[in-house]
């Protein structure tokens, strides 16, 4: 039997409607949950990606405001700029983009986003806090997959989850969060050996690996859940996840689509990021950072 496509949009759709209420909410007590882009040099896909979270954030209420900076700039005059958005009350969250130029060093740039407007969770404080379990940040593309797998009511819970691939950003928050939720988890990559006899005894199987086409339809049990954090550019310049769709589709019991799922799912949370920031500010009634 295949697949059923998850209908991402749908997903996106209702959760940017919960978003958009809250920030309404949340503004009329005063606080507008604003969100800072800071972006350096002319790196085309960047482009694209900071044009839909600007959309997103207009969608939903959020101020945005990117930041442009010239390819030279230097790291100095960077972390100036980080610094200055630390202390300003009109932004809950920040956000640099990578890539960055090779000139700067982006883990220094990263510690110096006060934790508080670290709406990426990239900075180590927060990093931290997912790794005990403390409430805060949560990181974007591994929250969008677990509301996902909500969405559709799978419960990791006692379920084997298999994810493929170990980057800070997703892999290993990734799989993080499934432990949290009580999932056993298996982290695999470039160096395991047999890949496939692990990924076959996947309950869900998350591809975030970052090259098109490595989990086809032998990697994956019948029944599975996929989720593909792939986003990838074939030669065609048309974007691609990582997991053979068609030939997948065929197995699976659930399958991302790419574009339309996991991308969009990012957005959102960084959106969602966005708020809980802006409600911690409102709250403690200083704004966060200062
Ligand atoms: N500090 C930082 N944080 C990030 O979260 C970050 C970053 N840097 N650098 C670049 C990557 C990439 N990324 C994407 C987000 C959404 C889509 C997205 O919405 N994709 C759409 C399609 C977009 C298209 O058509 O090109 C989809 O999958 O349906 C893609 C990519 C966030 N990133």
């Amino acid at each position: 039997m295949a697949a059923e496509v998850i209908n991402g949009k749908e997903i996106v759709r209702s959760i940017r409607e919960e978003i958009k209420q809250e920030v309404e909410e949340l503004s009329a007590r005063g606080t507008t949950p604003g969100l800072v882009v800071i972006i350096v040099g002319d790196d085309q896909a960047s482009h694209v990606y900071v044009n839909n979270k600007e959309k997103a954030c207009a969608q939903v209420g959020i101020q945005s405001h990117v930041h442009r900076l010239p390819a030279d700039t230097i790291q100095e005059e960077l972390v100036k700029l980080i610094h200055e958005y630390n202390r300003n009350p009109e932004f809950h969250g920040i956000l640099v983009q990578s890539p960055l130029p090779g000139h700067i060093n982006e883990e220094q740039v990263v510690d110096e986003i006060t934790p508080e407007k670290d709406v990426d969770c990239f900075h180590p404080v927060n990093v931290g806090n997912l790794m005990i379990g403390k409430e805060g940040m949560l990181p974007c593309t591994p929250a969008g997959v677990m509301e996902v797998l909500k969405k559709i009511g799978v419960s990791p819970a006692g379920k084997h989850a298999v994810v493929v691939g170990r980057s800070n950003i997703v892999g290993k928050p990734m799989a993080m969060l499934l432990l949290r939720e009580h999932a056993t988890v298996t982290i695999c990559h470039s160096r395991t050996p047999n890949l496939q006899d692990i990924t076959r005894q996947a309950d869900i199987l998350v591809a975030a690996v970052g090259k098109a086409g490595v989990i086809e339809d032998r990697h994956v049990k019948p029944g599975a859940v996929v989720i593909d954090v792939g986003m990838n550019r074939n030669a065609e310049g048309k974007l691609c996840g990582d997991v053979d769709f068609d030939a997948v589709k065929e197995i699976a019991g659930y399958i991302t689509p790419v574009p339309g799922c996991v991308g969009p799912m990012t957005i959102t949370m960084l959106l969602k990021n966005t708020l809980s920031s802006a409600r911690r500010a409102s709250n403690t009634g200083t704004e966060a950072g200062v």
